[in-house]
């Protein structure tokens, strides 16, 4: 691995749990700390904030906050930390929250930090700067939440399930924020999460975690497709894909999505820019698989690809995880399929096949623009 890390190691007893964790990830993006409830998550990122001691280390963007002889205390680590419930300061406005960790000088983006017009215009919060926080709702209270750590000018962010504690649609009115947030600031993010959704949506690294080990770290797509482990056994198990814009057709309202090895086609409201880079979610289920490219069908999306690897996913169940390309040499999806359309068509590790895709769902992604079309895409209907 290239370029800064955040690189951790924590052992120790907590009451009766035994934590014994080690990632190594680029200070960069988003990382995504996913497990059961109660696997060690939180406390992962207590011992990263100082908050809690275990022997290990902890070094970030080449910093060291731990190691055998030395341990920062919480207040000299560069942290911005989010927790499930926002705990706002009741008494003072929206504004005077925000500007608490610069003690009431709003931050310019021009002294090299996080400026504070940045992030309200990132965080949308220009409508609720003089509101008192009692009344603002649970999404809101969160954006200011966010707003106020990013201002605390930190090195790295820490989310703490942001949007556990949120009903849906006030996560579906955040999430959008949070990618944003992705695609503006160069800042790493450690997010925890146990929801997988979100989790396709805004991490770039993925650390799964379990009953207090790392039982597996590295780039989203490769673990989600990668058949020993869990995830991609799932029933509701998919891959996560950067796909570039590379046209649109008015007529018929697509856009043309590019990633390595194929190409998709996607209903959008309004036009995306062309260049632009967007996520793209496709599930194993949604995927089937033909021999040879049907005919007559109304599947837009059909691929050639190679069945790179193979799991049996259930007593009836086949999971195949297909490199796209003819030559197999593209990104990596995966196809849920029945035992018995597998055997009938005597599919097998290394074959050729076409990769019929029903549904694809977008998403908007690093580097996106709050053009119009951002704002559109972002409710892009399943593709059927
Ligand atoms: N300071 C502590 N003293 C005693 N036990 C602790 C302490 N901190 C954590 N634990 C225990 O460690 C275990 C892991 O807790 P942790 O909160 O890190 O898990 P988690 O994966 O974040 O769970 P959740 O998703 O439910 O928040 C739990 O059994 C918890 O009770």
């Amino acid at each position: 691995m290239t370029g800064p890390l955040i690189d951790i190691a924590f052992r120790g007893r907590l009451g009766g749990f035994d934590l014994d964790a080690a990632f190594a990830v680029p200070a960069r993006g988003v990382t995504a700390l996913f497990g059961p409830s109660g696997c060690g998550k939180t406390s992962v990122l207590r011992c990263i904030a100082g908050l809690q001691r275990l022997a290990g280390h902890c070094r970030v963007a080449g910093e060291s906050w731990q190691d055998d002889t030395a341990f920062l205390p919480p207040h000299r680590r560069a942290v911005g930390y989010v927790f499930q419930e926002a705990s706002l300061f009741a008494h003072l406005s929206v504004r005077r929250n925000l500007l608490y960790a610069s003690r009431g000088r709003p931050p310019a983006a021009a002294d090299g930090g996080i400026g504070f017009d940045e992030v309200v215009a990132l965080l949308g919060l220009a409508p609720l700067l003089t509101r008192a926080t009692a009344r603002l709702s649970g999404g809101e209270r969160q954006r200011v939440a966010i707003g106020r750590a990013l201002l605390s000018q930190p090195r790295l962010l820490l989310m703490d399930e942001p949007l556990a504690a949120l009903d849906r649609a006030a996560r579906e009115e955040i999430l959008p924020f949070l990618e944003r947030l992705h695609g503006s600031l160069s800042l790493p993010v450690l997010y925890v999460s146990h929801d997988m959704a979100e989790v396709e949506r805004l991490a770039d690294m993925l650390v799964l975690m379990s009953a207090g080990r790392v039982t597996a770290s590295g780039p989203l797509a490769r673990l989600q497709t990668d058949p020993s482990l869990p995830l991609a056994l799932q029933r509701d198990a998919a891959v996560s894909l950067e796909a570039e814009v590379t046209g649109h057709d008015p007529a018929y309202g697509l856009a043309r999505l590019e990633v390595p090895g194929g190409r998709f086609l996607v209903p959008v409201d309004a036009p995306p820019a062309t260049g632009r880079r967007l996520r793209l979610r496709i599930g194993a289920g949604d995927v089937s698989l033909t021999l040879e490219p049907a005919r007559g069908t109304t599947i837009l999306n059909v691929l050639p690809a190679r069945i790179d690897a193979v799991a049996q996913a259930g007593p009836h169940q086949m999971l195949a995880v297909l490199a796209l390309g003819v030559d197999g040499a593209g990104a990596r999806l995966l196809a849920r399929v029945t035992r018995r359309s597998w055997d009938s068509l005597g599919l097998a590790e290394g074959m050729a096949v076409h990769a019929q895709v029903k549904s694809a769902v977008l998403a908007p992604r690093a580097g996106s623009e709050t053009d119009a079309g951002a704002g559109a895409i972002a409710g892009a209907v399943p593709l059927r």
